[in-house]
């Protein structure tokens, strides 16, 4: 009788494994997209394909828009590619290769994740699209192509550098104290507009030329940000913020973070105040993709951004004359806003359809300042995202997915609606094609809060499968009904498809703090090192999976990174009983750094509350309730979260004599860019949770 039970269960485990229908290199292997960008004339487009860690350039040109591979790099060695432009003649294309600009600090600073004993430099490269000759043209990074296509300016130690297009030496275009946060050409080529960053203050500048002082606009104690051309090259427009540090106010409070948009006139520097943002919470900086998206549109009118209705919308105003005017209106938030080249109509993502699902997904909008009226231009199960307008102004590009085709580029012909789909052939053959549908679940935490998340099972198996819950990262983050737009939730999209296929039920949970659900979710009160309430979304998640009809509830596992590794060790430590194993990647331990230390006479009135609340909000100050298996995976060259963060709480670990296991990626950074490495962490990840979940 044992005989035959123990074939019988060594039968259920070759099945389970011969079930699986794809491996991890199988569903990582997907092309990721970026980058998106169009010729000023030509109906061009560019972009960025990450192809198993190999990243090259692509062009597709009407009206057939085969993609073509303009570039040549071989190797998964990690450099990425940014700032790829096309120039106004149409002739080149300028990108940066190198860096890490997904980072918190160091983002212009070479990565080296393939351990070369050179540490790559980021560097600036021109792309001939006469002669298809690709050369490295300097060290230097946020280069910008001048309007008369013949300078390229960028940035090299925080100032100022160019370089002619055709043959010359870079050289720093001018001196000034302090550091360029961003610059722009004016119209006419003639002057470079920054914005300088003075510390305590933050100023805007204009440069004409050497014999002719930097004209300084509107200078002030304040932080002056995002300054932008009129359309005209007279105006400058530009946020304004409080400078300085003020009185130690207290910390518990949420309180109005006030900004102003300013008008001046190019010549003289002078101008005012045009808008202040509304004195309430919801007034406040909005913190949505492109932050102000402050543009000058048609008829000299100004678009930017607010949350204050509770929602991330579009508004504009005439500058000189009248109020604003909302533009996009309802329970849905805009991102990933760009003007027509005619800068007549305003494209964005959404996430608003005609399906009461697609709140947890991305459908391309548009706005014509023509009649300010608001259409969807795209719709379904997919997921369509960052729109950028072509030359014609007739047409969009965007990226495009589905729950089982990963993001590939897309062209939309406005008038006739048609959508050419391009480059599915960049989808390697053996990628999987029977992937799980994510089915929308809803439930509540126990403070109410209404959670949204999603369920990726594959049908059949076992009557009562093991769980895992997904914990995603930022935490300003919405996980979706498909293929993520972000490389790192791709990539996440991916490694829960693979678990589902391992005979897990997953539960991906957009816990408070995530975009796409209005302000109160997105910045919820007693949140992080304030009290850490979204950790009951989180526990919420738990419960919800442990009690399906078909999840085993003593087989539940979590997984997360970033600040999702943050609330994965959070929960192995306040909750060992529900999460039976972990797997915390990158996560963040220690918060009282989050705490501006108090320096002076002066001390918030609730400092030491905050403290205590902040240890609370901790998974330092539950290492002793923690008995979950754990797995910490870190990369020592992480510039968003320090290594630091789990070489501590390892040390905790070791002392207290608590097992883990680990994984450390030398050279890596937070968004494992060799994609060996993202392989090895997907890999192990999922091969320790089925360790410790699903084995009968
Ligand atoms: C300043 C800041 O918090 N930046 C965030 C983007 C960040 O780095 N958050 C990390 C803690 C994190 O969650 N990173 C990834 C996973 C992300 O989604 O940004």
């Amino acid at each position: 009788m044992k005989k035959i039970l123990f074939f019988l269960i060594l039968m259920g485990l070759f099945y389970e494994v011969i079930s699986q229908s794809f491996t991890i290199e199988q569903i990582s292997s997907y092309p990721f997209p970026s980058e998106l960008t169009t010729s000023q004339t030509g109906n061009s487009i560019a972009w960025a394909m990450n192809e198993q860690g190999l990243r090259n350039i692509y062009i597709s040109q009407e009206p057939e828009y085969a993609p073509k591979n303009i570039t040549s790099f071989d190797k998964d060695d990690g450099q990425e590619i940014t700032s790829l432009q096309f120039s106004n003649d149409g002739k080149f294309i300028v990108f940066v290769r190198g860096g890490e600009h997904g980072s918190n600090w160091n983002y212009d600073a070479g990565i080296n994740p393939a351990s070369e004993t050179n540490i790559p430099k980021v560097a600036i490269w021109k792309v001939s699209l006469e002669n298809g000759k690709a050369e490295m043209l300097t060290e230097g990074d946020n280069p910008i192509i001048s309007p008369d296509s013949k300078t390229i300016a960028f940035l090299k130690n925080r100032q100022i550098w160019t370089i002619p297009v055709a043959e010359g030496k870079a050289s720093q275009h001018f001196e000034v104290k302090g550091s360029i946060n961003s610059f722009q050409w004016s119209p006419d080529g003639k002057q470079i507009l920054f914005e300088l960053n003075r510390g305590t203050h933050s100023l805007i500048g204009i440069y004409s030329d050497h014999d002719r002082p930097i004209q300084w606009i509107e200078p002030s104690f304040q932080r002056d940000v995002s300054p932008k051309w009129s359309l005209d090259g007279k105006m400058i427009a530009f946020v304004r913020l409080p400078g300085g540090k003020s009185e130690p106010h207290p910390i518990l409070e949420q309180r109005h973070s006030p900004w102003e948009i300013w008008v001046a006139d190019a010549a003289s520097g002078s101008g005012s105040s045009r808008w202040k943002s509304p004195e309430t919470l919801m007034g406040s900086v909005p913190t949505t993709h492109g932050r102000f998206n402050l543009h000058w549109a048609a008829e000299n009118q100004l678009v930017y951004l607010s949350y204050e209705d509770g929602w991330p919308h579009l508004y504009t105003m005439d500058p000189f004359s009248g109020p604003s005017k909302q533009l996009t209106k309802g329970q849905f938030m805009v991102e990933h806003i760009n003007l027509s080249h005619d800068k007549s109509k305003i494209f964005f993502s959404a996430n608003t359809g005609s399906d009461k699902l697609d709140i947890d997904r991305r459908h391309i909008g548009m706005v014509n300042l023509k009649d300010d009226q608001m259409v969807m231009l795209t719709e379904g199960e997919g997921i369509e995202a960052i729109p950028v307008a072509l030359s014609d102004n007739q047409k969009i590009a965007f990226f495009s997915a589905t729950s089982q085709r990963p993001m590939l580029p897309a062209i939309l012909d406005i008038p006739t609606k048609e959508i050419k789909l391009i480059a599915t052939d960049l989808i390697p053959s053996d990628f999987p094609d029977n992937l799980v549908v994510p089915k929308q679940v809803i439930f509540k935490s126990s403070d109410g809060m209404v959670i949204h998340g999603q369920i990726f099972e594959k049908p059949g198996g076992s009557s009562k499968k093991p769980g895992v819950v997904f914990v995603h990262g930022g935490p300003q983050r919405q996980m979706l009904l498909g293929w993520h737009y972000g490389d790192y939730y791709s990539n996440t999209y991916a490694v829960n498809q693979y678990l589902a296929e391992m005979g897990f039920v997953v539960l991906s949970v957009n816990f408070r703090l995530g975009i796409g659900y209005g302000y109160e979710f997105h910045k919820a009160p007693r949140t992080y090192w304030q009290g850490a309430e979204e950790y009951l979304d989180v526990k919420a998640a738990g419960e919800y999976l442990a009690s399906l009809e078909n999840v085993d509830e003593n087989r539940i596992g979590i997984y997360g990174g970033s600040y999702g590794g943050y609330l994965t060790a959070l929960a192995l430590g306040k909750d060992s009983g529900l999460f039976k194993v972990g797997v915390d990647i990158h996560g963040v331990h220690e918060l009282s750094s989050r705490l501006k230390l108090q320096d002076g006479f002066e001390q918030a009135p609730d400092y030491t509350k905050a403290l205590k609340i902040a240890w609370l909000s901790s998974p330092l100050a539950y290492l002793d309730t923690w008995t979950s298996p754990v797995l910490f995976i870190h990369g020592d060259d992480d510039r968003n979260v320090q290594v630091s963060q789990t070489t501590d709480l390892i040390r905790r670990f070791d002392e207290k004599k608590k097992p883990y296991e680990y994984l450390i990626i030398p050279d890596d950074s937070h968004h494992w860019m060799k994609h060996s490495n993202l392989i090895k962490v997907n890999k192990e990840t999922a091969e320790f949770l089925n360790k410790h979940l699903n084995q009968k």
